[in-house]
């Protein structure tokens, strides 16, 4: 194990055996810094507490470093984080920080996962991820390990962030370690996918470094951990993983266009040819969110000069679905005899994703846009935000007017749209809203209610 000078043990170029350096990073001699304590910050900067012993979160947002320096979780409906985070945050495994130039000196492995988004222009922006970088290199010691969880484009570990840190500390490549080990967990199951709900991808710009970051996630994952070729291999599989879910959506999206014409519902159809093992349609929706599968085609098309009509037409596609949604609202208003020019129109769920906090490129603000140019007003109902109804004119959730859950059904709607199906939506009473309801997200049993309800794809009266 190389001892440095701070005394703290790292593992890029050890040479004493595999048990010792095992021991090492377990018994809390090899400091880890995790730079972003968000939605999939926060719970990998727990577990590698909870391994390590030894671990500080980084965070620029002062009120998220407050809230786990006490103990405590912002990232809601987290199956057992609030408790990981207590637990290793009262025994010192755990420590928050906003110094990240602290952080980064007393750590001798180093966890990018901070966000990667888009420009307006739809390219890659790798300014946080790159700031981060940045302060990392300020710290950087040989025998470091730097790990990119972040999803980020191809080449960006070996073209972007190894000849970064390279710049900025001083130090020759071959004196410390960079590995893309992509973050491939899901919002609420987090803890459950990073101890290893799917094999550990791992790949090293050399082979110590891969070696290095292997030891680490086989002693975080219980699962397999899949060395790759090297980093680009690596950050490849992950936006393939994205790029195919996008595009799997855009199928099922374009497959609902066909409903009507082929006067078939075409959530029957997707789920019966997914019967056998060849196909695996998704689900058709009001459109795509987050800041993963929408975002990660661009990782590609955005960064490579490469002709490309499948990924660019798959995001328009599912862009269009907003729109879409609209329409067929339209034109159930009209099947049920509502023309009025005040129409109310009550959307359910306002984050991209059911249970999830985030309203990153959900499709309900297009919605909600599409309804009001139509001179409808529009009422939210979202238990997983916090009343927006004093928000400035220039808040993203503007112009939605806030129901609470509780009086949903007294929101006197012309019609109910079920954009994200949250729990609490789950036992509602749909013939009591006395509208027809668009359930965006094929969550609601038609059968179990008298309400005249409505599938995107699905069949008409
Ligand atoms: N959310 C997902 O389902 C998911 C899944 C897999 C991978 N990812 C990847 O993980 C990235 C982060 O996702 P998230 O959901 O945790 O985002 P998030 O917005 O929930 O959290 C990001 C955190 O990083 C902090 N931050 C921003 N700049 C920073 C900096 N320079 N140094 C330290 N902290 C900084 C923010 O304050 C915030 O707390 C995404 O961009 C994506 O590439 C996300
Ligand atoms: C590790 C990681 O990065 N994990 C990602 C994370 O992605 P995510 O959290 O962004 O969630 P998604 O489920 O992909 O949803 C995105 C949007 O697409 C809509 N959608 C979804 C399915 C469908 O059939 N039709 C749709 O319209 C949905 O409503 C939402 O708005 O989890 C996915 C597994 O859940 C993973 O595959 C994906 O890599």
């Amino acid at each position: 194990m190389s001892e440095q000078a701070t005394g703290r043990a790292a593992l890029y170029g050890a040479t004493d055996d595999e048990a010792a350096q095992r021991a090492a990073f377990t018994g809390g001699e090899v400091p880890v810094a995790v730079y972003g304590l968000g939605k999939m910050g926060l719970p990998l900067a727990a577990v590698y507490a909870d391994v390590s012993g030894n671990t500080v979160g980084v965070d620029v947002d002062e009120s998220v470093v407050e809230t786990v320096s006490a103990g405590e979780c912002h990232v809601k409906r987290e199956p057992g984080l609030r408790s990981l985070v207590a637990q290793t945050v009262a025994d010192g495994s755990l420590r928050a920080t906003t110094d990240s130039r602290a952080a980064a000196a007393s750590a001798a492995v180093h966890v990018l996962m901070v966000p990667t988004l888009l420009t307006e222009a739809e390219e890659p922006d790798l300014s946080v991820l790159l700031s981060a970088v940045r302060d990392v290199a300020a710290g950087l010691s040989p025998g470091d390990l730097v790990v990119v969880e972040s999803t980020v484009p191809p080449r960006t570990t070996t073209d972007e962030v190894v000849p970064l840190l390279v710049a900025e500390s001083g130090l020759p490549p071959e004196a410390f370690g960079v590995a893309a080990c992509p973050e491939r967990t899901v919002s609420g199951e987090a803890l459950a996918d990073i101890r290893g709900t799917h094999p550990k991808v791992v790949g090293g710009v050399d082979d110590e470094s891969a070696r290095a970051a292997a030891l680490i996630y086989d002693e975080i994952s219980d699962n397999e951990v899949i060395e790759t070729s090297d980093a680009t291999v690596a950050e490849a599989v992950k936006v393939f993983e994205g790029v195919y879910r996008d595009v799997n959506i855009a199928l099922a999206n374009q497959l609902a266009k066909y409903a009507e014409a082929l006067d078939a519902d075409v959530t029957e159809a997707i789920d019966v040819a997914n019967t056998q093992p060849f196909c695996d349609i998704h689900d058709p929706g009001p459109g795509v969110g987050g800041h993963c599968i929408p975002v990660y085609p661009y990782f590609l098309t955005g960064a490579f000069d490469v002709d490309d009509p499948l990924l660019t037409t798959a995001r328009e596609v599912n862009d269009g679905m907003a729109e879409y949604t609209v329409t067929l609202l339209e034109r159930i208003l009209s099947a049920h005899g509502v023309d009025r020019p005040d129409l109310r129109i009550l959307l359910l769920g306002l984050t991209y994703k059911a249970n999830i906090e985030e309203l990153r490129n959900t499709p309900a603000l297009p919605v909600a846009r599409f309804l009001r140019e139509a001179g409808a007003s529009v009422v939210g109902v979202d238990p997983m935000l916090d009343d927006w109804s004093d928000a400035p004119p220039d808040h993203e959730l503007a112009g939605i007017e806030r129901c609470a859950v509780d009086d949903m059904y007294d929101a006197a709607a012309d019609a109910v749209v079920l954009v994200t199906p949250h729990d609490e939506f789950a036992g509602a009473d749909w013939a009591a809203f006395d509208a027809p309801v668009l359930d965006g997200r094929g969550a609601i049993d038609a059968a179990s209610t008298e309400a005249p309800v409505y599938l995107i794809g699905g069949r008409w009266p």
